[in-house]
């Protein structure tokens, strides 16, 4: 008897999250994954910054020296790069987003506005979400609170939030983070849609 083909999985959703630093995008996305319904994994980035207390090698990020980082550009291994704060460089590897999706998980991608022009081009349907602070003073505040970067270095990213949040029209949704369970929930309700569609693409064939 001829058995059918098993219908290929239909690849998971790819999702960008971009916003200022200090706007609390990790802190949401950890939450988002820890408490999705849907299969849902942040994509372990790559950059040349060392890490900050607490962070954890392959976990937090692939903490790679310039050389490793420019092999990886070299030999094709990032989907998107981008020197962020004039700085550092930070990177998405291949085989953190496609091996996943191609197994129907859905992939977020928290990235700064460069990555998020350059993933436009190559994943046209990408969900892009943008997180904005309240306000400025409260941006600032937190960025202060968290107490993990020099002073030159929170500078540095306080001028890079301007371009940022002038970026936030390109944006497919934006959710202000000032209440995190409201911003988490609207974060849910932007992508749930993205995974009713792969289900029932996945499910009837
Ligand atoms: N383009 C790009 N940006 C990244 C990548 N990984 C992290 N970023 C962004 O780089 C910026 C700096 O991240 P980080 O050094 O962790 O600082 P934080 O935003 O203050 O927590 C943030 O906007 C991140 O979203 C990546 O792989 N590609
Ligand atoms: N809605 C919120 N209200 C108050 N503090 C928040 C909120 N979201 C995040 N934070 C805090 O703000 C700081 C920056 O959050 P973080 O997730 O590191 O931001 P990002 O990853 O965008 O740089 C952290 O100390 C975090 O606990």
């Amino acid at each position: 008897m001829q058995t059918a083909e098993p219908e290929p999985v239909q690849p998971g959703p790819l999702i960008v999250l971009s916003g200022p630093s200090g706007v609390g995008k990790s802190t949401l996305v950890e939450r988002l994954v820890a408490t999705s319904p849907w299969p849902l994994r942040r994509a372990i980035t790559a950059t040349t910054r060392p890490p900050r207390p607490g962070e954890i090698p392959g976990k937090s990020y692939h903490f790679w020296t310039r050389e490793e980082f420019e092999r990886a550009i070299r030999n094709q291994h990032l989907l998107e790069w981008a020197r962020v704060f004039d700085t550092d460089y930070y990177g998405t590897p291949r085989d953190e987003v496609e091996p996943y999706r191609a197994k129907g998980y859905g992939v977020i991608l928290v990235i700064d506005v460069q990555g998020a022009a350059r993933i436009r081009e190559l994943v046209p349907d990408a969900l892009h979400i943008f997180l904005m602070p309240p306000n400025w003073e409260t941006l600032e505040q937190r960025l202060r609170q968290r107490g993990d970067l020099s002073e030159e270095r929170l500078q540095r990213r306080l001028q890079t939030a301007q371009t940022e949040l002038a970026a936030a029209p390109h944006f497919d949704v934006v959710v202000i983070n000032d209440n995190l369970d409201s911003a988490l929930q609207q974060v849910q309700q932007a992508i749930a849609p993205r995974f009713a569609a792969l289900k029932s693409r996945n499910t009837n064939p």
